[in-house]
């Protein structure tokens, strides 16, 4: 594992169930799980909690953080209006490795209705696992914070 330890999580209602696996399987791996909520499945407005995940990381408070919706757009969208804030939506093991590979990416985002389980743990496994490879991806990200 990378220098990384502290990962903020948080979702909307359409994700509780999926969260609280990520967390569970985030903890097994030996990170420190900062779950931010919400609890309950009550109907709830992404942006708020995309926007306070997002803060845990750009504050410095958190290194990493992972975020979910119904589809983990919404949330996503929300997360990037964050300066300094690089947050990709995945579905896929590829994508999630090389937003953290060529993207630096420090937010990953996933749909509780687009994938199951299953395939969203893999999809943390990929994200947590890669190493930003810096050299001209970290030009192309230097590109993005200008
Ligand atoms: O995916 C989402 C945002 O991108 C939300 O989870 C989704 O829009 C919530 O829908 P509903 O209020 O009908 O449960």
């Amino acid at each position: 594992m990378s220098d990384t330890k502290r990962i903020v999580l948080s979702s909307d209602h359409a994700a509780i169930d999926l969260r609280q696996a990520v967390a569970t399987h985030v903890t097994a791996k030996g990170y420190e799980v900062v779950d931010i909520g919400p609890i309950t499945t009550e109907s709830t407005h992404y942006p708020l909690h995309g926007k306070a995940a997002a803060e845990r990381v750009a504050s410095g408070d958190c290194d990493l953080g992972i975020i979910l919706c119904g589809t983990g757009q919404g949330i996503m969208m929300a997360a990037n209006k964050v300066p300094g804030i690089r947050c990709g939506v995945c579905s896929d093991t590829f994508s999630a490795a090389m937003i953290r590979a060529h993207n630096n990416a420090n937010m990953l985002s996933i749909g509780a209705r687009v994938v199951g389980e299953g395939v969203a743990l893999e999809i943390v496994d990929a994200y947590l696992d890669a190493e930003f490879e810096g050299g001209r991806h970290g030009t192309r990200v230097d590109m993005i914070e200008d």
